[in-house]
């Protein structure tokens, strides 16, 4: 019997922390992205641009100088300087990362942007990692609620498995990889699957086959930022961004991106930054569903 449940878009609604009057930028939530690198900086902006489009109060892109380049010239309203952050996102389109038990970052493009890494580690905020960043020394040098967005081939890489063993039950690696890092996990593919150790594992199903194309995962962990980074900073009055809660904000990312990329389809082909601009309708239209 399968123990996977869907969740529902007015679940996802719900996930979805829409302004009061009284929130100012800081209190909306600030997202701090260490993403990128000069091989791949086309994942910063796309996670940058899918942050800003789902809603959030900053995002601080703190990643290599050619990638902040790029960033800026596609979304001014990013800020690269360092300062107050309430999430992370690190590791889409930086190279493989590798934390020594002591918490020394062994791999990384830029040393600023190791120091960095190692202090967004250590930082104690809820933490989205992505990519490269996906390997046992760097969760292990996590001090905050860790949620990995792997696809089949990184979970595999992470678990010391062959990725057929991961295709052949992907709920199965999922939940053995989230018992064992103590990580929440959102694997992705066709049907994303996201679960904390010991709880329900939740799916998504709604995106298109258009949405196999380069870059989709860096767009699905800026909105996961996003999301956390605005539950974060609601901490005092709401839940805690516990592992339980960071599996259902995975899920519900999983579910906007999804909805997102059919919207941004319409049944033919589409591009991340089609994805990324369908994202305000998509919310709208998910909160105007919940409404009613
Ligand atoms: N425009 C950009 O800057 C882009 C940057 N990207 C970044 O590129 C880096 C490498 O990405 P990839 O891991 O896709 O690298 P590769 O395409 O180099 O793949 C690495 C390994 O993973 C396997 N693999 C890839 N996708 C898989 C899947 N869905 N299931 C099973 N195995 C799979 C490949 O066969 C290969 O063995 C990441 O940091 C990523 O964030 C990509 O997101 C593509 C777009
Ligand atoms: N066949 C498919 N149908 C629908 N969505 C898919 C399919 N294959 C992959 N995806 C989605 O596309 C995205 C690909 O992410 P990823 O593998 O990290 O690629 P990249 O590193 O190029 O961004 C994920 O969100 C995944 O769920």
């Amino acid at each position: 019997m399968s123990d996977e449940r869907e969740l529902t878009p007015a679940e996802a609604a719900a996930l979805v922390r829409v302004p009061t009057p009284d929130h100012a930028k800081y209190a909306r939530g600030v997202l701090g992205m260490l993403t990128g690198s000069s091989r791949y900086p086309g994942a910063a902006v796309l996670g940058v641009e899918a942050a800003l489009r789902t809603g959030v109060g900053m995002v601080r892109y703190l990643g290599p100088a050619r990638a902040a380049d790029l960033v800026l010239q596609r979304r001014p309203e990013a800020v690269t300087a360092p300062g107050r952050v309430q999430a992370w996102v690190i590791g889409s389109g930086m190279g493989l990362l590798s934390a020594a038990a002591d918490g020394e970052i062994e791999e990384a493009p830029e040393p600023e942007t190791a120091e960095r890494v190692r202090g967004a580690l250590a930082s104690g905020h809820p933490l989205i990692i992505d990519a490269g960043a996906i390997a046992p020394t760097v969760l292990a040098a996590a001090r905050g609620p860790v949620i990995i967005t792997p696809h089949a081939g990184e979970l595999a890489r992470l678990s010391g498995v062959d990725v057929a063993a991961v295709r052949a039950d992907p709920g199965a690696a999922a939940r053995a990889a989230a018992a064992r890092f103590g990580v929440a996990v959102l694997l992705k593919g066709h049907t994303t699957r996201v679960v904390a150790p010991g709880g329900p594992m939740l799916v998504a199903r709604q995106a298109p086959t258009w949405l196999a194309t380069a870059g989709a995962g860096d767009a699905l962990a800026g909105i996961l930022g996003a999301l956390t980074a605005t539950h974060a900073a609601a901490t005092l009055a709401g839940q805690p961004v516990d592992l339980p809660q960071l599996a259902r904000l995975g899920a519900a990312a999983a579910v906007l991106h999804g909805l997102a990329a059919a919207r941004a389809s319409a049944g033919g082909p589409l591009t991340v930054l089609d994805l990324c601009a369908a994202l305000p309708a998509t919310v709208a239209a998910l909160l105007d569903a919940a409404d009613r």
